[in-house]
């Protein structure tokens, strides 16, 4: 089938393609254009403004990294908050917690949302989860008026800083974000990629020195379809018992996983979880963590 080029400016000089089968859907919601295709070898795809969000066969890397390494380093999570994550998959992973008792999602684009429950029912059925409240609204609001010391953990399953994103990488954010958190509690958000963006990472790492005052960790995974082919997560404790004994790098929560679910962990896993905090000497080198 034809091919679909995606080259950004977030990447100059390189660009990604997949063969399409068929387009799906095509639309323009009020903050960007939503766009579905089945590809040829990854199945369906969903993208935004033109960057690839998930695909059907490589989503279970980012959407099980990114919920369980904040979920499994902290004891027995119970109020858990997701900026963004409107398709869904984020959603379903956080539901194999049993610990978890009440999970807000806040996603500004009610497109993503719909267009998720009609093409990615596997990512969707995380809103069938009854401790799931959605809200449709600009996180920026949403954290500014949430209670102080509400959640145990902040996802932040945001798509890239350009566009709808770009305020969710900047200090009021991340000062708004540690305020809703309990003291001991994790924060973790999509922290781009190692190969393309440490000067991006860096920023984010000195922004969350200053705010978060536990520990601040960066773990990445392999995401075929996503630039360079690999995301990066940033892990950040506020102060506070018991997390100075907490170390993400090591999960002290042992995911029941598949037992509670009629889905499988396809990605996740202990040794995955630690191996993820693992870092190539040029990114030790180039950014400075302390
Ligand atoms: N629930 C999946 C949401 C997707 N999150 C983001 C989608 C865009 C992607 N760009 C990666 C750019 C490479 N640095 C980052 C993750």
């Amino acid at each position: 089938g034809k091919k679909v080029y995606f080259n950004n400016p977030m990447w100059p000089g390189e660009a990604h393609s997949l063969a399409v089968e068929k387009v799906l859907y095509k639309g323009n919601s009020e903050f960007q254009e939503v766009l579905v295709f089945e590809s040829s070898t990854y199945g369906k795809v969903l993208v935004l403004d033109g960057i690839v969000q998930l695909t059907e066969k490589d989503e279970c890397a980012y959407q099980e990294m990114i919920a369980h390494l904040p979920l499994c380093s902290i004891p027995s999570p119970k109020t858990v908050l997701v900026v963004g994550g409107g398709d869904g998959g984020v959603l379903r992973e956080i539901s194999r917690h049993s610990s978890v008792e009440q999970i807000d999602i806040c996603e500004i684009d009610k497109m993503v949302i719909d267009v998720s429950k009609r093409f990615f029912p596997e990512l969707a059925v995380g809103f069938e989860d009854p401790r799931v409240h959605l809200y449709i609204a600009d996180a920026v609001d949403f954290l500014r008026c949430a209670p102080k010391g509400k959640y145990d953990a902040v996802i932040v399953d945001s798509s890239d800083p350009v566009g709808p994103a770009q305020e969710l990488v900047g200090k009021p954010f991340f000062e708004t974000v540690a305020r809703a958190l309990r003291p001991g509690g994790v924060l973790c958000n999509m922290a781009e990629s190692m190969w393309l963006h440490t000067h991006l990472i860096q920023d984010m790492i000195y922004t969350c020195r200053q705010t978060f005052k536990g520990s601040v960790h960066y773990a990445w995974a392999s995401v075929p379809t996503y630039p360079s082919g690999v995301i990066g997560f940033l892990i950040c404790s506020t102060d506070g018992p018991p997390v100075d004994f907490i170390n993400p790098i090591n999960p002290i929560e042992k995911l029941e996983g598949a037992l509670k679910h009629k889905r499988e962990l396809r990605f996740y896993n202990s040794e995955m979880h630690s191996a993820a905090f693992a870092l190539p000497s040029f990114l030790k080198r180039e950014v400075t963590f302390l």
